[in-house]
């Protein structure tokens, strides 16, 4: 049970640093693609790959080798004070709070880029308490720097404690921006018995019944349909809900099998039309599948479109197609006509197709 009042959390906890945000700008984040800044090869591409991804992510967690921590950290503070990242944000994710490198991480990167960084990336998180600590150092942090605006937090929800209390963690401060499922984190802290990173596995599947025999046995050897299941449903529908409830974003995480573009772009679309508004990206490869999948298809925005014109001041019931369309269906597609605008004042593609749809008289 807090002691705070609710004005409390909107009073600094440093003197002098920024004001916490009252509401989480609804910023497009389809992917936040990773890079890994000690890696000479990939941290080359990052200047060029502004504008075609709406977040570039410096990754100073796991994937970077122990020995490449401090050249990670490094490398990310010369990219960022080297490069405008005009309309693409600029996250990174910090060690864990546990680990020997993430007292460092913040203390270096906050006053070297925090005016460039939107959102630190917290990994395993397992409690508002771990929030807490983040929330107090950044705000000294910023104070110390003279940071405008308040960095903002985003946690991966990847153990079980962090599944059990997200309620409380989205909650836990203003900064708190979303949330991403870290299926591989998750997966082992649950001990699950599985060895991917994200996606689903062929073991988890629901069978068809057996026919029966004149003997009233189910007959084994029938061919039988199958049926695979989601391994991700819980949890990314329980992170969904805790998000929308504190006003924050969800995101899904990453898909390990980067060859199977196929598998990938499935798993991304289930995220997003259970609620997500974006998902990492590992590989160049997987930018245009989130791109496409996080945007509202053209289908679906002259749908809307029609169901906005046609339900007038927005009460009511009307037909369409055979379909009984009323407030409720409408707010959904207000949900997609929204977020079409929004995408559309960064992606020019995306306006001009947007602008292609004959939209109806109201
Ligand atoms: C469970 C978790 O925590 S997930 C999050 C942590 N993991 C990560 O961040 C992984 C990030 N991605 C990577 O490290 C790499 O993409 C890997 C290791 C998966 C594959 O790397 P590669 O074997 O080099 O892939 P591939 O050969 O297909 O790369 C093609 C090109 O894209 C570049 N590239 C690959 N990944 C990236 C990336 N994330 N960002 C920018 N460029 C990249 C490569 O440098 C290569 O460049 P080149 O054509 O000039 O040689
Ligand atoms: O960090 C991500 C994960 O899946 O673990
Ligand atoms: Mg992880």
């Amino acid at each position: 049970m807090s002691h705070k009042s609710a004005k409390d959390f909107f009073r600094p906890l440093a003197v002098g640093a920024p004001a916490p945000l009252r509401e989480i700008p609804a910023r497009p984040s389809r992917a936040i693609h990773f890079f890994d800044p000690s890696n000479e090869k990939m941290a080359a591409k990052i200047p060029d790959m502004v504008g075609t991804v709406d977040v570039l992510l410096g990754n100073l967690e796991d994937a970077v080798k122990a020995d490449n921590k401090v050249a990670a950290r490094e490398g990310l503070v010369r990219i960022a004070q080297a490069t405008d990242f005009g309309p693409t944000q600029l996250w990174t994710r910090i060690n864990s709070l546990d680990s020997p490198w993430v007292l460092d991480d913040l203390t270096t990167l906050v006053p070297a880029i925090g005016e460039k960084l939107d959102v630190i990336m917290v990994p395993k998180v397992q409690e508002p308490a771990d929030i807490h600590y983040v929330d107090r150092i950044l705000a000294q942090l910023e104070a110390k720097a003279g940071i405008t605006k308040p960095i903002l937090i985003h946690a991966i929800l990847e153990t079980a404690r962090g599944v059990a209390n997200v309620e409380e963690i989205c909650g836990a401060s203003p900064r708190m921006q979303g949330l991403s499922l870290g299926p591989a984190d998750l997966a082992a802290d649950r001990k699950m018995k599985t060895t991917r990173v994200g996606g689903g596995h062929p073991g988890y599947l629901v069978r068809e019944d057996a026919p029966r025999g004149e003997d009233g046995l189910p007959d084994l050897d029938a061919k039988r349909a199958i049926f695979q299941q989601d391994l991700w449903h819980y949890t990314i529908a329980k992170m969904v809900d805790a998000c929308a409830t504190h006003g924050i974003y969800p995101y899904y995480g990453p898909f390990g099998d980067i060859k199977d573009t196929v598998a990938c772009e499935d798993q991304f679309r289930n995220a997003f039309l259970l609620g997500c508004v974006g998902t990492w990206s590992l590989h160049p490869v997987q930018i245009k599948i989130a791109n496409r999948v996080f945007s509202p298809s053209v289908e679906d925005i002259a749908h809307a479109r029609r169901v906005v014109a046609a339900m007038g001041d927005g009460t009511g019931a009307v037909m369409i197609d055979g379909k009984m369309e009323d407030d409720a269906s409408l707010k959904q597609c207000l949900v997609l006509v929204e977020l079409a605008e929004k995408l559309a004042e960064i992606d020019p593609d995306l306006k001009a197709t947007y602008d292609a749809i004959e939209t109806p008289e109201a």
